[in-house]
């Protein structure tokens, strides 16, 4: 019993460094993103893509059996966690520009 918990319990930690490599990665592209929007002069924030994402995202957990609440929560939080890597990061470029 005990082995097999150990064994459950390295699947989930493989996992965990997966998602969390992912995280990273999503999370990388916020600097492209900020410099792409900074450069055509609009918003970083933008609700229509925002509503296209918790859209499929909905889907996608219907698709997967995954709650669909939870699906939200953490992809509200991703994206919240990006918006403001890009504030920061033209915040850091505008400081460096003065
Ligand atoms: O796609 C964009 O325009 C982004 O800036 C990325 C992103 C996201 O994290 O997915 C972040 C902010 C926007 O409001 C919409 C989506």
């Amino acid at each position: 019993m005990r082995e097999k918990l150990e064994e459950i319990r390295k699947k989930i930690d493989e996992i965990d460094n997966k998602i969390l490599k992912l995280i990273a990665e999503r999370n990388s592209l916020a600097k492209d993103v900020a410099e792409i929007k900074n450069q055509l002069g609009i918003p970083i924030n933008d609700p229509d893509r925002e509503k296209y994402i918790y859209d499929r995202i909905r889907k996608l957990c219907k698709e997967h059996n995954v709650d669909e609440n939870i699906g939200i929560k953490i992809f509200q939080i991703l994206i919240e966690h990006n918006k403001a890597l890009q504030r920061k990061y033209l915040e850091e470029t505008q400081n460096k520009n003065k």
